[in-house]
């Protein structure tokens, strides 16, 4: 329920370790909505979410510090993780991003592309088992959309799961479509 209006009902669906789903429907029909309400950032008019582990956000909101470096922007953020060894952890999300040329540049001087993909290093680098993406691939480039694919099958492979909101083609190998 969104501004009095009823978005979506009778929805169900369930994610095991490995297991993706892809949020599709036109614009306004309640896909970031979903995505927010699975991250507890809004709260079911009926019905219940539970999530039996930790999860990570990422939002069309950049959450990283402009006035830091990359680096330090997510070193700021995997430091309050549970996971341990922050620094290790921002490595190798910088790593899987192409990000590590990029990694001493204030977050401000980044350009759309490379703050999504920095958006993504943080969600990478929190090393959360549920990862809710919402339109991750927007502003990337093939390359980056691929990459990014890349590393949502990586984090399956390894027992994480995937919730993702897209209007945009991204692969995911036997993700559930949740069509809104
Ligand atoms: N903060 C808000 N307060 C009230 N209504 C909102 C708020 N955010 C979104 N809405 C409304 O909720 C509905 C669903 O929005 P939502 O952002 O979930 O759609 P979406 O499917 O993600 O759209 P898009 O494809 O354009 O990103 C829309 O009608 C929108 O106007």
């Amino acid at each position: 329920m969104r501004s009095g209006r009823l978005l979506f009902s009778k929805l169900s669906f369930d994610l095991a370790p490995g297991d993706a789903a892809i949020v599709t429907g036109a614009n306004g029909i309640g896909k970031s909505s979903l995505i927010r309400l699975a991250g507890g950032l809004l709260v079911p008019f009926e019905g219940s979410v539970t999530c039996a582990t930790d999860k990570a956000l990422l939002t069309e909101a950049s959450s990283l510090d402009i006035d830091r470096t990359l680096a330090a922007a997510l070193r700021f953020w995997a430091s309050l993780d549970r996971a341990p060894d922050p620094e290790a952890r921002v490595a190798r999300a910088l790593t899987a991003l192409d990000l590590d040329a990029l990694a001493d540049i204030p977050v401000r001087l980044l350009s759309t592309g490379q703050r999504r993909r920095a958006s993504i290093a943080r969600v990478a680098s929190s090393e959360a088992p549920v990862w809710l993406l919402d339109e991750p691939a927007n502003g990337l480039d093939a390359v980056s959309v691929t990459r990014l694919a890349t590393l949502i099958a990586h984090h399956r492979a390894g027992g994480g799961i995937a919730l993702v909101a897209t209007h945009l083609p991204l692969a995911m190998l036997d993700a559930q479509e949740i069509a809104l």
